[in-house]
């Protein structure tokens, strides 16, 4: 073979492996500088249930929509020492046995301090007693919102965007005991009164009035076959949810009882939603509040009763 021949050939040879090289510089480069896509979704105006959830382009089946964190979140009382006192994740059995309120990593205790700061200058020991003997979840949320507030990591208005649950005059009777007790949760700890002005009755019911309607109630999807196998005796005392938490984005998704989107929580308080089906560019998400297995009536009652609507989906116009 001609020296000319060979040369030629290693120069083929070298230039193809350049270009390969090229491609993945490219490549890689451009991995590193692309931005995540906003999530393909927009919030409007719907026809009969005010704001809704509309999707922005075609969504697949299975597809992730987005995620959200939680604006404020709180374990339930028969969890509290069974998850992270922050993020909600179950702790493993060695943390969960060491104290009563535990956290899962020291990114958690670092994140919780926000909260958890003030919270341990205050004493709780009837507010707490008042949840469990009434058997209250939400109290529990606004008492880490208002110490969020305190600490500055949350605004006092940070719920205002949210819509209300409309209130009786017993329930706002209800829930001056509860706003009583926060409120000398703080003034017996040595915090100043300005840190604590926006803490007024006023404020107390407009933020319970919206974790009313807004509160999601968390199942992980993590744990639960364990749960199904442990004793009977545990499964009756235990309750599913692991908390109680806010978000805002997932807060304006409008309720269908045959779904096209849900929300999942994983292995902590983060939530993913998730499309249940392909949808199409302008479609309302939906997602349901309830079981959607009930019948017609049933749906129909608890949403009245628990959300304060009557239910315009279509299978419930259609009547099943
Ligand atoms: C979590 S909010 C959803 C966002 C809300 N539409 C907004 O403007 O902020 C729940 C409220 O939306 C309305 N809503 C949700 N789903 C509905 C439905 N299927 N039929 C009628 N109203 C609905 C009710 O007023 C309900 O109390």
């Amino acid at each position: 073979m001609s020296c000319l021949l060979r040369y030629s050939r290693w120069l083929s040879r070298f230039k193809s492996r350049q270009s390969q090289k090229n491609q993945l510089l490219a490549f890689s480069s451009e991995a590193a500088t692309e931005k995540p896509r906003p999530p393909p979704i927009r919030v409007g105006l719907t026809e009969s249930a005010g704001r809704g959830v509309f999707a922005t382009r075609r969504i697949g089946a299975g597809d992730v929509i987005h995620s959200a964190k939680p604006i404020v979140s709180h374990p339930s009382l028969s969890s509290i020492s069974t998850v992270c006192y922050f993020c909600l994740k179950k702790l493993n059995f060695v943390e969960f046995k060491s104290q009563s309120v535990a956290f899962c990593s020291s990114e958690c205790e670092l994140n919780a301090k926000v909260f958890y700061d003030v919270e341990t200058k205050g004493d709780w020991l009837a507010f707490d007693d008042y949840c469990r003997t009434q058997g209250l979840k939400y109290p529990l949320v606004v008492k880490r919102l208002a110490c969020l507030v305190i600490s500055g990591a949350a605004s006092a208005e940070s719920l205002d965007i949210l819509q209300p649950a409309s209130l009786s005059r017993e329930m706002i009777l209800e829930m001056e005991e509860g706003f009583g007790l926060l409120k000398s949760g703080f003034v017996n700890s040595n915090i100043a009164d300005e840190q604590i002005a926006f803490l007024t009755k006023q404020w107390y019911i407009n933020v319970l009035a919206r974790i009313r309607i807004n509160a999601f109630r968390i199942e992980l999807a993590v744990g639960l076959h364990e749960d199904l196998l442990s004793s009977a005796a545990a499964c009756i005392e235990a309750e599913a949810a692991v908390g109680s938490a806010v978000y805002m984005l997932p807060s304006f998704y409008n309720h269908d009882c045959d779904p096209n989107t849900h929300i999942i929580w994983i292995e902590n308080a983060d939530a993913r939603l998730k499309a249940l089906r392909d949808i199409e560019a302008d479609e309302e998400l939906r997602i349901c509040y309830i079981d959607a297995s009930m019948d017609h009536d049933a749906r129909q009652k608890i949403l009245l009763q628990g959300f304060g609507f009557k239910c315009n989906c279509l299978r419930c116009m259609s009547g099943e």
